[in-house]
């Protein structure tokens, strides 16, 4: 697509105040325009910018900048000019890398200050890991709207943790030494560590963005159930787990039940929180139940007693990514 090309509009059929559908001479190629911004030019003329989105055969949406002119005297009553920026241009590509380095910097940081409050005891290193392994994921994804809407934006993305999946193997196999982060995020501090749950967890993340990035509730889902729900089901059943499941004695009801509730919780809050932004639209009233499912399922595969076989961070994300597909098949 041309750069800067600009053109007006043949028909415009206003749906919606906010939402107006537009089929242009772009071979019917909708266009879908959500506000951006208004500014007034003077008394009797107001200009309304939009973001739209060109939504044409599932493609990822193309970025367009537009702004109507609406006149209370002169004809016809408002103007289209549309200016089209192609969401692949320069200034994707900058924000895109800004956005991955500042995430970045964030994941550093996160690390280091649980690193800092285990030296100093104000936490214990099992909850610090467990509150890491809630944290990181959770916050990486709420980061992805800050990326631009370009075709590469989720492999920006996905190179913040492909860098710690760097950090993760040369520390695991000694050929660094970084001990804030063995220490925050290990069991017994043992470098070796790195190489299992932690390479895991990070390769799911870098597997949920590249294939379904926030376009797709799949990979946010199963991503949900991995940082919220196994994180909370080792918090909570390892302080409150007496009653152990008959078919796994090292976990428990409590630790399951949990695993449920924050997984289910987890996925509602980020569901919502990107279908408000506009990367997706979603019927409520089966979503809930679906996600639902998909946590029991979740709950159910992580009380398997499968974990010296394999790791939680594999079973949990794969099995929510299995079920979510099915059920919302983006
Ligand atoms: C402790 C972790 C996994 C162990 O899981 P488990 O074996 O206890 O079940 C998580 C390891 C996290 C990793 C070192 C850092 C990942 C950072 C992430 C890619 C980006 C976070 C960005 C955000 C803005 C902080
Ligand atoms: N469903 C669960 C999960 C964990 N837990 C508790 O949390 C501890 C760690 O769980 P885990 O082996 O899944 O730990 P990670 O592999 O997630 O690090 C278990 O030894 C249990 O004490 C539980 O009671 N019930």
């Amino acid at each position: 697509m041309n750069l800067g090309k600009s053109f007006s509009t043949s028909l415009l059929s206003l749906t919606t105040p906010s939402l107006l559908q537009f089929h242009s001479n772009f071979n019917s190629k909708f266009l879908f325009l959500l506000p951006k911004h208004t500014t007034t030019k003077n008394t009797n003329q107001q200009q309304h910018r939009f973001r739209m989105y060109a939504n044409n055969s599932l493609q990822v949406p193309d970025l367009f900048l537009c702004s109507i002119s609406t006149s209370t005297t002169s004809k016809p009553p408002f103007a289209l000019h549309l200016d089209i920026l192609d969401s692949t241009g320069n200034s994707a590509l900058w924000q895109d890398a800004g956005a991955a380095a500042l995430v970045s910097v964030g994941a550093y940081c996160l690390v280091r200050f649980f690193d800092n409050l285990t030296e100093r005891n104000l936490i214990k290193q099992s909850l610090s890991r467990k509150v890491v392994h809630i944290l990181s994921g959770s916050l990486f994804m709420l980061s992805w709207p800050i990326f631009s809407n370009s075709t590469e934006a989720r492999y920006f993305a996905a190179f913040v943790p492909l860098l710690n999946c760097l950090r993760l193997v040369l520390n695991g196999l000694s050929l660094a030494t970084d001990e804030g982060l063995v220490k925050s995020v290990t069991r017994e501090g043992n470098p070796k560590e790195l190489l299992r749950g932690p390479l895991y967890y990070v390769l799911m993340l870098i597997a949920s963005a590249v294939l379904f990035w926030r376009e797709s509730p799949v990979g946010m889902i199963a991503l949900a159930m991995m940082c919220g729900g196994d994180g909370f089901a080792d918090i909570i059943g390892r302080r409150f787990g007496s009653v152990k499941i008959p078919y796994n004695q090292q976990k428990s009801l409590a630790g399951s039940f949990s695993m449920f509730l924050f997984g289910f919780l987890f996925s509602i809050m980020l569901l919502y929180y990107f279908s408000a932004l506009g990367f997706f639209q979603l019927d409520w009233s089966s979503t809930v139940g679906k996600v639902a499912l998909v946590a029991l399922v979740a709950t159910i595969v992580e009380s398997l007693p499968t974990t010296e076989i394999v790791d939680d961070n594999i079973t949990v994300p794969l099995s929510s990514m299995l079920m979510a597909f099915m059920f919302f098949s983006y």
